[in-house]
């Protein structure tokens, strides 16, 4: 499966959710879809789940523009935190709805994990917790073994074993059935050893589209006295500095600098240096 999107714009009314973007997808691997809050993550998942149509631009899988074509989406399953399912539906029913229209659904699998989530066949969605809720979700992604599965941050009110596990079996599954995941999270740092490529969001646009391995390489983080971390980093790409009683600490990013004496030289976290590219300001080439 291979999404692509070109100029691909989404509006509402005054709200520019995308503009512009452009980035191309393919499977099978699991990518981490990142971004802070409105920077159109839900947007671009919803626009690949055929919910709703761009305003402008294109977005194409396999060719074909997901809005209105059944065939295709049936090929797709989002997961969202919330508004998966109509309340008024047992658990029963959302496994049944579910077999019908996922064509590889897997049955059993499904009630494994029904069992495994401790979810009773009988109660009514809205009654679930919101951990409960989740499961559902996480059930229905697994089972329905979509070459296009997408979890939007789908683990709201999941503690963090029921999460781990969500992770193990998120795994399990890919490595069973090998497809395209995408997993839109905040919880970067729990699930960054899962994905192969990151795609990170920017105020509706591409900030950067890389394998996980490239982003490891591409940073350094470098410490030592200050004077000398100033010397060594003059002109270089800094996205993160601190100073702290004449020890500075900088995070370099498609930059190397030589090994010198008396720094040091480390890696940092996913996460951090998510938040450190993110930042207004900080510039990087896509
Ligand atoms: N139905 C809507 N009507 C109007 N504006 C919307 C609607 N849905 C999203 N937006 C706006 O579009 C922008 C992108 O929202 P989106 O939900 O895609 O971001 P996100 O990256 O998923 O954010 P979060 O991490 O907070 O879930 C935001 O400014 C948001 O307010």
């Amino acid at each position: 499966m291979i999404i692509k999107a070109t100029n691909l714009t989404k509006n509402y009314r005054s709200e520019h959710a995308l503009s512009q973007l452009n980035v191309t997808i393919d499977g099978p691997k699991i990518i981490g879809l990142l971004g802070n809050n409105g920077a159109g993550k839900t947007t671009l998942l919803r626009l690949l789940a055929g919910h709703f149509q761009q305003t402008s631009g294109k977005l194409t899988i396999n060719d074909i523009t997901p809005f209105n074509q059944h065939t295709l989406t049936k090929e797709i399953c989002l997961i969202m935190e919330s508004n998966n399912f109509h309340d008024k539906f047992k658990v029963r029913d959302i496994l049944k709805i579910s077999s019908m229209f996922y064509p590889y659904w897997d049955h059993e699998y499904a009630e494994r994990l029904r069992n495994l989530f401790r979810l009773k066949p009988n109660q009514k969605v809205k009654t679930l917790s919101k951990g409960m809720y989740s499961a559902l979700g996480i059930i229905v992604g697994l089972a329905s073994n979509a070459p296009i599965t997408i979890f939007d941050e789908p683990y709201i009110g999941l503690d963090a074993s029921s999460r781990s596990t969500f992770y193990d079996l998120l795994l399990e599954s890919y490595q069973e059935n090998p497809r395209l995941i995408i997993l839109s999270t905040h919880l970067i740092d729990e699930v960054s050893k899962l994905f192969e490529e990151v795609v990170i969001l920017k105020q509706g646009k591409l900030l950067l589209h890389e394998t996980a391995e490239s982003l490891e390489q591409n940073h350094t983080l470098v410490s030592g006295p200050a004077k000398t971390v100033d010397q060594v980093t003059i002109g270089k790409n800094i996205i993160h500095s601190t100073t702290l009683l004449g020890k500075k600490t900088v995070v370099l990013y498609q930059d190397q600098i030589r090994t010198t004496a008396g720094l040091s030289f480390q890696k940092v976290s996913l996460q951090e240096l998510f938040v450190y590219l993110t930042n207004e300001g900080v510039t990087i080439d896509a």
